[in-house]
């Protein structure tokens, strides 16, 4: 039924009064030009809605995450995306699962490396009995071999995820050499997440719960679940512990350690919580892209956008970082306090902190960053109390050192070094420090909810709105 206003509208009139006096041809030709108009419509409605997206790309406020390797670049991210999108950071718990598994093999074949090299090296350890330690020499040898099918599954995981063969660990049975002892990697922009899924995980339901497929003899948690048990007697034992703590190896500081939760991660049963997808390792190769919409509205009640760029951290990569400086907004510079006696895995001879502070130079020297903010954080601080607290000298590895061995001490000294170099070459730069544990959401978050701010700073600076 026409509405009384129709009826009344003159043009609505005419045109209906055309529309009855359309043949049969006509009206064929009529409607196909209306059909005609309607696409053209259509065409222009979704050229302006793509246009308004590009635009909000185009204004999205640009982060550069940078920082040495390990420093936790990748990990700053994770907390980002659980800030800005938790539902979607949930959503890829079943890829976790698998790159829990591969951290937890890495551990394993880093324990029977330590061990077998102890062994072939014929050194005693003087607090076991000679028949306990024989004795336990043999079950080590045993466990090992139990052991191999997890080295069936490692293979499978690295190659869905689209890697070539050299990013494979270098050798195919228990142990390796230490220089067979590659990190997992992944390239950006490979589709690994979707490749590793598609892979492993055909049931849609497991797919997004992240839980083992029952119904998939292949999934690779039912392996993990076998071998659990034997996972935890090599974990435990006195003769393993003994060796580490003869060595004094800590692999437990090391990135994706979970020897400390095996029952719970080798269980049939396990997801990973937010708390494990943060603490996986997986090195970044070349540089990935992040877009995300803040919760948070700025003062005229925008939408933010920003756009995160997490970087491969290793000396080989750096390269790779200027051609990102010229539009970056933000610079998020990461350098882990840590790792004081601790040697970069690409140049053993380099001290990690010197190489941080050294990146720090050379960054905060640079011209074309100099109206940057940046933004630093003073990670691996948990890491950085337990190395002091189990008495680990920082004057041993930086000699120009000479307070106290506790943490508050030694944070503020490095606060002040950093601090010192960052303003050498441009003295008014913007820094905001903050000491981070980028494991720990709640933390991390408030931090990042503090950067957010900033970000609508710029954003506002952008619009002219501040000076
Ligand atoms: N204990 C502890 N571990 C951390 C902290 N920050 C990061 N990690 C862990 O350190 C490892 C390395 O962190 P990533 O975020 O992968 O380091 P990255 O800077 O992205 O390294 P590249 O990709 O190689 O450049 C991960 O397993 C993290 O979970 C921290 O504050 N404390
Ligand atoms: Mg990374």
């Amino acid at each position: 039924m026409p509405s009384a206003d129709i009826d009344d509208d003159p043009l609505s009139r005419a045109l209906a009064e055309e529309r009855a006096r359309d043949s049969p041809q006509e009206r064929k030709e009529r409607l196909e030009r209306e059909a005609k108009a309607r696409f053209q419509s259509q065409q222009i409605d979704e050229q302006i809605d793509e246009d308004r997206e590009k635009a909000k790309r185009d204004s999205a406020i640009e982060i550069l995450l940078l920082g040495q390797s390990e420093s936790g670049k990748s990990t700053t991210l994770k907390q980002f995306q659980i800030l800005a999108d938790q539902d979607a950071f949930r959503s890829q718990r079943g890829v976790w699962r698998y790159i829990v598994y591969l951290n937890l093999i890495r551990s394993v074949r880093k324990l029977l490396t330590i061990v077998s090299q102890w062994r072939e090296s014929g050194q005693d350890i003087p607090d076991l009995d000679e028949a306990f330690l024989a004795a336990q020499d043999n079950r080590f040898l045993q466990i090992q071999l139990r052991l191999s099918p997890l080295l069936q599954i490692e293979r499978g995981l690295v190659k869905s995820m689209g890697l070539p063969d050299d990013s494979l660990p270098g050798s195919p049975s228990f142990p390796s050499s230490p220089i067979q002892d590659q990190e997992y990697f992944v390239r950006p922009n490979t589709g690994w997440m979707s490749n590793l899924l598609g892979r492993w995980s055909g049931n849609r339901v497991t797919q997004i719960h992240g839980s083992i497929d029952p119904d998939d003899p292949d999934d690779p948690g039912h392996i993990v679940a076998a071998c659990g048990v034997d996972i935890m007697e090599l974990w435990n034992s006195p003769f393993v512990q003994a060796v580490l703590q003869q060595g004094s190896l800590r692999i437990e500081d090391e990135g994706g350690f979970f020897l400390n939760d095996i029952e719970r991660v080798t269980s049939p049963d396990f997801v990973p919580s937010d708390s494990d997808i943060v603490r996986c390792r997986l090195k970044t190769i070349g540089i990935s892209k992040h877009e995300f919409v803040l919760n948070r509205v700025d003062p005229l009640a925008r939408t933010t956008h920003i756009r995160i760029y997490d970087v491969g951290g290793a000396r080989s990569q750096r390269a790779t970082w200027a051609p990102y400086f010229d539009s970056v907004k933000i610079l998020l510079f990461l350098a882990p306090i840590s790792a004081f006696d601790q040697y970069l895995e690409e140049d053993p001879r380099v001290n990690r902190i010197k190489d941080s502070l050294e990146l720090w130079k050379s960054l905060t020297s640079n011209s074309i960053l100099k109206d940057v903010p940046i933004v630093l954080f003073l990670n691996k601080c948990d890491l950085l109390r337990a190395k002091l607290d189990s008495n680990v000298f920082l004057n041993k590895h930086i000699t120009s050192y000479n307070g106290p061995n506790d943490f508050q001490n030694v944070a503020e000294y490095l606060l002040k070094r950093f601090e010192k170099i960052g303003r050498n070459t441009f003295p008014s730069r913007d820094i905001h420090v903050h000491f981070t544990t980028a494991t720990d959401t709640s933390s991390t978050c408030s931090i990042l909810a503090r950067v957010s701010d900033l970000v609508i700073r710029e954003q506002l600076r952008d619009m002219r709105l501040l000076s």
